[in-house]
């Protein structure tokens, strides 16, 4: 029956109840929980699932490691939540804000032994829908009884599993002529993942030669930069001189990719940002939110090259990994074109952190 809901539509509702704080009902073969974000979580909710069974905050190893908790599941810890502690409690165990305020929350006890398949599942989740990587879970028998009662979303573990890591089949859903400043003979392709995520855009300037590398630039949103103008980071004179480049030479296409804050969202950027005015550097701050450096996934820029009809490019980047990531999926990176430009007072470290830790070319 084509009426039902299939799995990718499931994950996007899940998504938007994580967001809402609705709890989710999670399940392998042989276990389920109820699933809520630590983020969106309610005092009422807490109480609720208290009244279910005891619960626990699954976090990742990364901010594991700031708590001092032990990450007995390897990339996943499941902290046990203490009778006598309240949401803030559990708030200052996803969210680092006041982790120099008050360092100890702890000891903490991790769960050792069962499965952290559901714990790992909702964290999955918990990045996808852009929250903190923070997720309780109480753990309940009757799962299907409880989503048909409550009239809550129902993921099974080994369906939806696969699909999360995996980048969704992107359609372009409408293109026009956009003349710009930087060329007149602009055209926004506007990409549509078929799984609910975000809309990706294609910039294409003049009509480029398909059978040649074209000038390419994979950007990823930045709203504090791009639009703001913000000084700490060099994003804004980027992407305004890649448009340029792309002007002079009469061809080129900018990939616009909506993974604001690599790949964390924009208000767990702002949480960085926090944690740098605390003194951390942009590789530390996404750790002690419980981030990898760098969430993003630029083989989906390779995508939208491939479905434009180019197979080879001239990328203009300093991220050695986005030229990897590229020729990985098949497009050619013929010459890399160096994109220096926008340093100022602010983001100097920024820069040198970014060369540093994370192998950007100076
Ligand atoms: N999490 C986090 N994201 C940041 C920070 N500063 C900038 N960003 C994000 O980093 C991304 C910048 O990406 P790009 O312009 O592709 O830069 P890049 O990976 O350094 O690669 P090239 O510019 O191609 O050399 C954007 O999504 C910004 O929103 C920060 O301090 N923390
Ligand atoms: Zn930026």
């Amino acid at each position: 029956m084509s009426l039902l809901p299939d799995i990718n539509e499931l994950i996007a509702r899940a998504r938007a109840d994580l967001r809402m704080g609705v709890p989710l009902v999670l399940e392998t073969g042989t276990e389920a929980a109820l699933a809520i974000s630590a983020e969106t979580l309610t005092p009422e909710r807490l109480g609720d699932l208290r009244q279910i069974g005891d619960p626990v905050i699954a976090i990742t190893a990364r901010r594991a490691e700031t708590l001092k908790a032990r990450p007995y599941d390897g990339d996943v810890a499941r902290v046990l939540i203490p009778r006598d502690t309240d949401l803030g409690w559990i708030r200052s165990v996803a969210d680092p804000a006041d982790d120099l305020i008050t360092p100890m929350k702890g000891p903490l006890n991790s769960q050792r032994g069962g499965s952290a398949a559901l714990a790992r599942l909702g964290i999955a989740l918990a990045k996808s829908a852009r929250l903190l990587p923070a997720v309780v879970l109480v753990p309940i028998t009757e799962g299907a009884r409880y989503a048909a009662d409550f009239g809550l979303t129902r993921l099974n573990h080994a369906l939806a599993e696969p699909h999360l890591g995996e980048r969704s089949v992107m359609n372009e859903v409408v293109h026009a002529r956009l003349p710009m400043a930087a060329s007149e003979a602009g055209r926004l392709h506007i990409y549509r993942p078929e799984d609910g995520g975000e809309e990706h855009y294609a910039i294409e300037i003049g009509r480029p030669d398909r059978s040649k590398p074209v000038l390419a630039r994979l950007h990823s949103a930045c709203f504090t930069g791009d639009v703001m103008g913000s000084l700490k980071c060099d994003c804004g004179p980027q992407l305004h001189a890649a448009l340029e480049h792309m002007g002079r030479e009469g061809a080129g296409v900018l990939l616009y990719l909506n993974q604001e804050g690599r790949g964390i969202g924009l208000a767990n950027k702002m949480r960085a940002y926090s944690l740098q005015d605390q003194g951390f550097d942009t590789v530390e701050a996404n750790h002690r939110l419980g981030f990898e450096d760098d969430e993003r996934d630029f083989r989906l820029g390779a995508d939208i090259l491939r479905e434009l009809g180019f197979s080879s490019v001239r990328l203009l980047t300093n991220n050695p990994k986005k030229i990897a990531m590229m020729e990985k999926t098949g497009v050619t990176v013929a010459e890399r074109v160096p994109l220096k430009v926008g340093e100022t007072a602010y983001n100097r470290h920024y820069l040198a952190t970014k060369a540093k830790k994370s192998g950007h070319l100076l």
